[in-house]
């Protein structure tokens, strides 16, 4: 048991919470405590009640303590990182009026659409908000719920963040942090505060907003006497503002602020990411210019098809996920929820290049490779220089890539990111980076030291380097084929 105090880091994400008990000065993991969240919605729809949030933060850290052995007036804060983007709606009392949208319901894609032309087009949303909006982005879903539901945007007492509404349930204070508001589009990037144009273009009344914190490290208040009973926490404990959970993952690495600048990191969830933490504000629409949980950038891209997709294909195909080899002449684009990047919102699935010989392991292989290849293809478009904020040099490319999220776990996720990057990969041993980025906030909040080196000083990001594999120029090539093919598709039937 550790004699110094402990901190709790909250993933809440698409499928689960996971929240880790940490060792404040170590940073060793004591215990980790999960329960999974319920996902509904059908055709572009994807919905969960944050109620069930809530209750699973409660059941994940209940047993994470008790996991731990750790008495709970050791714990001195508690931080929660979430999905992004998902649009929440309040009453006066705090309770849900609907399920929240989530970051992965397409539903809004013609209100972005008609957002990018009410501004002048994508260059002027880039200069404000870093991002061009796509379905995921917070601000097209309250345009949808304007224009869908308008009885429920009329009655919204407070809008959220899936991250904000259970820091407010934590400390009773409605803050959120730069990270997550740089992913809402109505949040400007450039001036790191809301945009009053961009609020009265969706026509949001900013009191209905949260405050927000200068990092997601900031102390915003005290757990409240029904939280901590809810928790089986000391009440009064210190609440960290919070972040998204890219932002935590950022954190939880070591990346941003006097921390490493451009190294570029590939996260495979639900939604598949490559980002990195950089001196040089992003400026490109096939980017999210986000910002790291202290105001830097956070350059960042992300496919809405990845984990969960493939794990549907090895279903379907009757096969263990890791059955499965390099897909051959076929191709598959598990884009079965539509995808964001490409924005290709209406996209379905799409497989070609069958042959007499296909075996279904290549098939299932294919899967793995057409999300992989999503992913990796953006990461050229990051604007990484040398190393540190130096200028952008040969080294950039050679530079590890880090691989975290659930997928990570998988030998043949490693293998076909080796395979279709040409680069060392760098997977590092904790499995759990957004709750621990989530916990260098915790104590952030309560010891004023900064998140970016606490996290450095535990050694969250240290991990196994596995060298670079000759890269699959054929793979590569025919994915890319299908890929011009369909999103020239795509851009013909929009114009
Ligand atoms: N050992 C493993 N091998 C391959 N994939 C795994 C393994 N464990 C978990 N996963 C994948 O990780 C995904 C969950 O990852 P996670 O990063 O926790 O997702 P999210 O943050 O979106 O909730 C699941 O969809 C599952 O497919
Ligand atoms: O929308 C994005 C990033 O912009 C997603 O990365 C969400 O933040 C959900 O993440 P996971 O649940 O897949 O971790």
């Amino acid at each position: 048991m550790p004699s110094s105090p402990v901190v709790i880091g909250v993933d809440s994400s698409t499928q689960s919470t996971k929240a880790a008990v940490i060792d404040a000065e170590s940073g060793r993991v004591l215990a980790v405590g999960r329960s999974p969240h319920t996902v509904t919605g059908e055709g572009g729809a994807r919905e969960t009640d944050p109620q069930v949030w809530w209750g699973a933060l409660c059941e994940a850290v209940a047993s994470a303590l008790d996991e731990s052995g750790v008495p709970a007036s050791a714990v001195a804060a508690i931080a929660v990182a979430g999905q992004q983007h998902g649009l929440v709606t309040l009453d006066a009392a705090g309770r849900p009026l609907r399920p929240a949208l989530l970051w992965n319901d397409t539903r809004s894609a013609p209100q972005a659409t008609a957002l990018v032309r009410a501004l002048g087009g994508a260059d002027a949303w880039l200069a404000r908000t870093g991002s061009v909006p796509v379905a995921s982005m917070t601000a097209t879903k309250w345009q949808w719920l304007r224009e869908n539901e308008p009885e429920t945007a009329d009655a919204a007492a407070a809008v959220r963040l899936p991250h904000d509404f259970l820091t407010e349930r934590l400390a009773g204070t409605a803050v959120t942090d730069p990270g997550d508001a740089s992913g809402t589009c109505w949040y400007s990037t450039a001036t790191g505060a809301y945009d009053p144009e961009l609020l009265s273009l969706v026509g949001l009344d900013p009191a209905l907003l949260p405050a927000v914190a200068a990092s997601g490290a900031e102390r915003i208040g005290s757990l409240t006497r029904p939280a901590a009973e809810a928790l089986g926490l000391p009440e009064g404990i210190a609440v960290a503002a919070g972040t998204g959970d890219n932002m935590a993952a950022a954190v939880g690495l070591g990346l941003g602020g006097a921390g490493l600048l451009d190294h570029p990191v590939v996260s495979l969830g639900t939604s598949g990411t490559v980002f990195a933490a950089t001196r040089t504000r992003p400026s490109s629409p096939a980017l999210a210019g986000f910002a790291t949980t202290d105001g830097g950038h956070l350059p960042l891209a992300c496919t809405l098809n990845c984990t969960l997709a493939v794990d549907k294909v090895a279903a379907l195909l009757g096969l263990d996920r890791e059955d499965a080899e390099p897909g051959g002449e076929a191709v598959l684009l598990p884009y079965l929820d539509g995808e964001r990047t490409p924005d290709l919102p209406h996209a379905s699935g799409l497989l070609t290049g069958l042959r007499h010989t296909t075996t279904p392991r290549q098939l299932l292989g294919a899967a793995y490779e057409g999300a992989v290849f999503t992913v990796l293809r953006a990461l050229d478009e990051l604007p990484l220089g040398g190393g540190d904020g130096e200028p952008r040099g040969p080294g950039a490319q050679a530079r590890p890539l880090t691989l975290i999220g659930g997928g990570a776990r998988g030998r043949f996720w490693v293998d076909t990111v080796r395979r279709l990057s040409g680069r060392p990969v760098l997977v590092p041993q904790s499995e759990e980076l957004v709750a621990l980025g989530a916990a260098a906030l915790a104590a952030g909040a309560a010891s004023g030291r900064d998140p970016v080196a606490v996290a450095t000083a535990w050694g969250t990001g240290r991990g196994r380097e596995l060298p670079a594999v000759p890269r699959d120029e054929g793979a590569r090539r025919r994915i890319e084929d299908v890929l011009g093919d369909v999103t020239g598709r795509a851009r013909r039937s929009d114009g």
